[in-house]
């Protein structure tokens, strides 16, 4: 594994977006939040903050409710219930939608348009009208560039790797330079060396853009590049604090020990706590 400091978040150059400000509302803020799907209680009254300008690591085995809980961010997920305030406003607010860049795991670009081409087209949606256009035009070449493939512009989407597919995903989801990014699962299926490098991006992104980044994994050495952690199990939220610290709390080297030790003694409350019902 790479030893790997994220470092504070820095705002000293912000070429564009703007700046979290100390009063600004945190990114997000969750109370008692519960989401249902069918016959089951997918999140259980989860509360938690996602502050501003860093990059949240989303940690938990697959099934633990990681994507329920982004689809509730984004304001796509039926049957929430609690408090989930997002950029000081509810979940889903109209508002909202030019604020956030959503990439859920499925990469979704259109193959037989070029990158470009896929980025015009999304950026005439968030910004449409002539007016917008030379806007437009600079918006796509930026994050075209962010995600280094400028050299891959002119290429048909459907004949990259999927490791470049996922880059376009992320590339329309940084238009706009939103304040919140919500990836799911962004470096799943990639190399060691793509992963390390979408990782140094979303770094520069946080430090440069004062962006928020929430990242979702089931890979545990990616904890260890997040500046704060939430932990998932069952639809709960094990753990919400920095990396060091959970090492520290934990007696232990890695996050992925530290998560271990949380789950064994989750189990174990839950194992005291069935006994005493049985009673
Ligand atoms: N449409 C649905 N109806 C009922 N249950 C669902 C539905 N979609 C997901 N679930 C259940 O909700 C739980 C959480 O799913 P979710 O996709 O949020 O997990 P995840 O942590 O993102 O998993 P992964 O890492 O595998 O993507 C799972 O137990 C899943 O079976």
């Amino acid at each position: 594994m790479m030893n790997y400091s994220p470092g504070p978040p820095t705002n000293d150059d912000t070429p564009f977006g703007t700046p979290p400000t100390p009063s600004a509302p945190p990114a997000v803020r969750a109370e008692d939040l519960t989401v249902v799907r069918g016959p089951r209680t997918v999140l259980r009254a989860l509360d938690f903050t996602v502050p501003r300008g860093q990059i949240t690591g989303l940690l938990g085995p697959s099934g633990c409710g990681k994507s329920t809980l982004m689809r509730a961010i984004v304001g796509t997920q039926a049957k929430v219930t609690g408090t989930l305030d997002v950029l000081g406003s509810p979940a889903g607010h109209p508002t909202l939608r030019t604020r956030i860049g959503y990439v859920t795991q499925a990469p979704s670009v259109y193959d037989d348009l070029t990158v470009r081409q896929n980025l015009d087209y999304f950026a005439a949606i968030l910004a449409p009208g002539r007016a917008a256009s030379e806007h437009r035009h600079h918006d796509v070449t930026r994050t075209i560039a962010d995600v280094d493939l400028t050299s891959h512009a002119d290429a048909l989407a459907g004949n990259l790797s999927g490791g470049q597919r996922s880059r376009v995903s992320l590339a329309v989801a940084l238009l706009g330079t939103p304040e919140l990014l919500v990836l799911d699962e962004p470096t799943v299926g990639l190399d060691p060396v793509l992963r390390r490098d979408l990782w140094n991006l979303f770094h520069d992104i946080a430090a440069r853009r004062g962006a928020t980044l929430l990242i979702s994994s089931h890979v545990m050495d990616e904890a260890e590049r997040c500046h704060r952690l939430l932990l998932m199990r069952e639809g709960r939220i094990l753990a919400d604090d920095t990396p060091d610290a959970l090492r520290t709390r934990t007696h232990t080297d890695t996050v992925e020990a530290a998560f271990l030790h949380l789950v064994d003694e989750a189990i174990a409350a839950d194992r005291t706590q069935e006994k005493e019902t049985t009673r």
